[in-house]
């Protein structure tokens, strides 16, 4: 089949073919020192669907004083001496006996940091929780010995990831044993707050009788926002609509099905806050939610709202909060998770009589604790035996020829992700995705996993606080909801390149830049690889061509002489230095989408003055 595509023709302003070509994000292509070694050996891979089948046994030499086994039916050899397993915080009986069948198990808490320093020098791997943290200095200390850490939760916040993987060390963790627990233990703060549970407790120890000082809220009829509709959240409003309250959530990236299903309405973020009785807190500590609730965001609330927080300490503004409480906005706030862990004891929001504090106990039941127990200790046995998992965060496993190969396309494939979900808005979330990929290749000598890999993680890292990577990629796509279909269409071009070019299309969603979406109503954007470069060619109807270095902005304007010279006048007052910019239109003198790379971010000031130029309809800043 003959090259097609819906874009229309497009003029390139400026050119950077000669430009290097970017390394793809290191957290995703260095590839674990360990698992090299164990590949380099034993594993022939190809570019089919057996490309991750491991096939013979192999034996490891150097730091690995013991053997790892490939293949899934191969069991782990006694006769070689044991992976040595240091667990540095308290780790559920089940989890550690499964740890002890296949290790030296060597429990050591509360560790100074020197002391953790020195034992993982003498460990193939180590077990935290998230009080532990294992920084750079770890890894170095380690000296390549340390070939796993096992986080026993969710949030990998306290291990070094990018320090893992430059040390080849893999990172596992437990992401799905505690959601109950969690949504339980914001369940206990939100009624023991609403009924003053704690301070009354206080109260009565002190000797005081004190009822009519403790006059509770009630729950039945209250609305209720669930601040991401994840997993923890889910099960949240779940809860809450069993304890007889409205609840609305606000989560801009989950399905409106999956909330509808619950009866729980999805909205904007002003409207759950300004709209509900008590706030519950379940979305992630990303960029974008850090802080997000300020000043700001606190003077949108009703008055006297209630706070619940059992996600993580630094998407509240403490001090923001400490004012909220004494301005009588926040009536009461009930915390699991602060910004510093422990905090400090004279804190002022931890003594606050409006508020109830507990110390990061949202995991903590017994059956949290063995289910992750359990669910930790297999993935860390099982990547010391070198099976994949799906719970590693850093580590891809491709051949090295392979990956050499796509490396550009890896990288086209992420940016097309990461911009395709930028141009995304509305309530109804991201769910389904279409990725066409062009080539002259057959079927199945182009293993696209590694592709689609890169493009859930574009899509699903800006919106949330997941690590993707190949082995983790359709794991957590499936759990978030996301379905990917792909689709390969056979071209007439080079077989020499492994990708003409990638197509991806978000499903179903309104979009922020009307331009972005192609004649069939869906987002659709459409890149390629040139000169080893990766190109953005297509945006909805229209053809671009502007390499994908720095950032993109992308206007709508009337297709009329002057607008280049405009808009590139408007960020060169502002010192924004453009690398490269391009039009395209679908009829001459009508309509035209210009596409201008910018190394820096623009301030709002100069979108604004973007914004502000009479031709331009509509314009997007995305980054990249
Ligand atoms: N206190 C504890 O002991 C404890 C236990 C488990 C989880 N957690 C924390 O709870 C949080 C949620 O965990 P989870 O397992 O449900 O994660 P999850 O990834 O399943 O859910 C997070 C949700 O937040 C949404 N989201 C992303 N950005 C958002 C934004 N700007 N506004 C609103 N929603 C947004 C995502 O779309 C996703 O649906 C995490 O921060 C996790 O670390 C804490
Ligand atoms: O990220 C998590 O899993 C929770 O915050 C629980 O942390 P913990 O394992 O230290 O209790």
């Amino acid at each position: 089949m003959a090259f097609s595509s819906s874009c229309s023709s497009v003029k390139a302003v400026n050119s950077r073919w000669a430009s290097p070509s970017p390394s793809p994000s290191s957290r995703f292509a260095v590839i674990p020192a360990f698992l090299h070694r164990r590949y380099a050996t034993s594993v022939k891979l190809t570019a089919t669907s057996a490309a991750l089948k491991t096939v013979e046994q192999t034996t490891l030499t150097e730091n690995n004083k013991f053997s790892t086994v490939g293949s899934d039916s191969d069991e782990y050899n006694p006769t070689l001496p044991k992976p040595r397993i240091l667990v540095a915080e308290k780790l559920g009986e089940a989890g550690v006996l499964l740890l002890r069948e296949f290790g030296d198990v060597d429990c050591s808490y509360d560790l100074s940091p020197e002391d953790l320093k020195k034992k993982v020098a003498e460990s193939d791997a180590l077990i935290v929780r998230s009080g532990t943290k294992v920084t750079r200095e770890v890894f170095e200390a380690a000296k390549g010995r340390l070939k796993v850490v096992g986080r026993a939760g969710v949030g990998i916040d306290n291990v070094d990831l990018q320090a893992a993987t430059e040390h080849g060390c893999l990172v596992v963790n437990a992401p799905t044993a505690n959601t109950v627990a969690a949504a339980e233990h914001g369940i206990a703060l939100l009624a023991s707050m609403a009924r003053n549970v704690a301070q009354a407790d206080a109260s009565i120890k002190a000797g005081k009788w004190e009822r009519s000082k403790y006059v509770g809220v009630s729950l039945v009829g209250k609305t209720l926002a669930v601040m991401g509709f994840g997993k923890v959240g889910t099960e949240v409003a779940r809860r809450a609509k069993g304890l007889g309250m409205n609840v609305i959530s606000h989560d801009p990236y989950a399905p409106a099905d999956r909330a509808r299903a619950l009866g729980v309405d999805l909205v904007s973020f002003d409207q759950a806050i300004s709209t509900a009785d008590f706030v519950s807190l379940h979305m992630p500590l990303t960029p974008a939610t850090k802080k997000v609730f300020n000043d700001e965001t606190f003077s949108k609330m009703k008055k006297g709202v209630r706070l619940i927080n059992v996600a993580r300490g630094g998407v509240i503004d403490e001090d923001a909060l400490v004012r909220a409480l004494d301005a009588g906005i926040v009536a009461q706030a009930a915390l699991d998770v602060f910004c510093e862990e422990p905090p400090s004891k004279d804190s002022k929001l931890i003594q606050h009589e409006n508020v109830t504090v507990t110390p990061h106990l949202g995991a903590s039941t017994k059956e949290a604790q063995e289910g992750v127990a359990i669910e930790i200790a297999e993935a860390v046995a099982g990547a010391l035996r070198g099976e994949l998992s799906a719970t590693a965060v850093n580590a891809p496993m491709v051949d090295p020829e392979v990956l050499s190969e796509l490396t550009p396309y890896i990288v086209l494939a992420e940016k097309l992700g990461r911009l395709a979900v930028q141009l995304a808005s509305g309530g109804k979330g991201v769910q389904s995705i279409r990725v066409v990929y062009r080539s002259a290749r057959n079927r199945d000598d182009l293993d696209t996993r590694l592709l689609r890999a890169m493009i859930t993680k574009g899509i699903i890292e800006p919106i949330s606080d997941s690590y993707v990577n190949l082995v983790n990629a359709d794991f957590i796509a499936k759990q978030k909801g996301l379905r990917i279909s792909e689709e390969r269409m056979v071209v007439d071009s080079s077989p020499e390149y492994p990708v003409d070019s990638i197509q991806v299309q978000i499903l179903n969603v309104e979009s922020n830049f009307a331009g972005a979406v192609s004649d069939s109503g869906d987002i659709s954007i459409e890149g390629k690889v040139k000169y080893g470069v990766p190109h953005l060619t297509c945006v909805g109807s229209f053809g671009v061509d502007v390499s994908l270095e720095g950032n993109l902005i992308l206007c709508r304007q009337v297709d009329q002489p002057g607008m280049i010279g405009q808009v590139g006048n408007i960020l060169g007052e502002q010192n924004v230095n453009v690398n490269f910019m391009s039009v395209g239109r679908t009829v001459l003198r009508k309509q035209a989408i210009m596409a201008i790379g910018v190394d820096e971010e623009p301030e709002d000031k100069t979108l604004e003055k973007i914004g502000g130029v009479s031709a331009i309809e509509e314009f997007v800043f995305l980054k990249l």
